[in-house]
């Protein structure tokens, strides 16, 4: 693992790192900020998932979050959105809702992608591992965020993983992929044609099929151009009532797709994670 960036923040650190990844079969960067309390013991650490165009710098340039991770003591790891490379393939199209930092956090089964978009692998497996051998955080239990197609991502990480993650928290989720044209494209680009494999990774319908709960805080933006065709809330919050999950739903007036808005709620959300990590 490389070091390719240092930069002291909130009396804390921000840090990027290169890495080979054996599961997407490329070298990957990833972030991560250290909270001042990291210099005398283990931290929780949130893992933040980010959408669609994006790489780990988006969320840790824009968001703000450092100032609360650091009040609260808490790591934040950023991974990339998709596998990256020469020798990996991009869509065809150069279309920004497939492929390249599009990676839709699933395992591909579908050549040429599957030799290296195995992004859920990575994000619940590899990078894991990594961070607890390589960082002083508490190793078990986790929180998991993200923001539209990585907030699909956590959706679907904790839902997938609940003896794992304590808590998760979404910005304008896309909140059932198999009902919404990006879901639809990247799923049967990754999956192929076979509806029954894509609900394995779809939130809507593995909340649906859930057993046990992990708390979940939803914020959503009433002025996202992106709310009515892609981003669907009403499945899930359907589906928790269905359900009796624990989700905390709130729509925001006048908020768009921005990082204006996550950084105007990031807050909360680390607050939300720390009151679970703390228990
Ligand atoms: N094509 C546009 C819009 C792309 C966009 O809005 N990306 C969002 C995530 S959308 C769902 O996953 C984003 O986070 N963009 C990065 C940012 O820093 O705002 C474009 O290319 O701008």
């Amino acid at each position: 693992m490389e070091l390719i960036d240092s930069h002291k923040i909130f009396s804390g650190k921000q840090l990027r790192y290169r890495h080979r990844s054996g599961v997407l079969n490329c070298d990957m960067v990833f972030s991560i900020y250290l909270p001042p309390q990291a210099e005398h013991g283990p931290v929780p650490v949130l893992y933040w998932l980010s959408g669609l165009t994006c790489d780990d710098q988006n969320f840790v340039t824009k968001a703000g979050a450092q100032r609360y991770a650091a009040e609260h003591g808490i790591a934040i790891v950023a991974p990339d959105t998709s596998p990256r490379g020469e020798a990996v393939p991009d869509d065809a199209e150069s279309a920004w809702d497939f492929g390249l930092a599009a990676g839709f956090y699933v395992d591909a089964s579908e050549k040429p992608w599957s030799d290296h978009y195995q992004m859920y692998s990575y994000i619940n497996d590899e990078l894991p591992s990594l961070i607890q051998d390589a960082f002083a955080v508490v190793t078990n239990k986790a929180a998991i965020s993200g923001h539209s197609m990585g907030g699909h991502g956590a959706l679907i990480s904790a839902l997938k993983n609940p003896n794992r993650f304590v808590s998760v928290s979404a910005f304008a989720p896309i909140c059932a992929p198999m009902q919404c044209a990006w879901g639809q494209k990247a799923f049967t680009g990754y999956l192929g044609g076979d509806q029954n494999k894509w609900q394995a990774y779809d939130a809507t319908a593995l909340l649906l099929m859930s057993e046990q709960a992990v708390p979940m805080r939803i914020d959503q933006g009433a002025d996202d151009s992106f709310l009515l065709e892609q981003l669907k809330p009403e499945k899930i919050q359907s589906a928790a009532k269905q359900k009796n999950y624990p989700l905390d739903y709130r729509l925001h007036a006048g908020y768009d797709h921005s990082y204006y808005f996550i950084a105007s709620f990031i807050g909360e959300h680390i607050a939300f994670h720390a009151k679970h990590l703390s228990r």
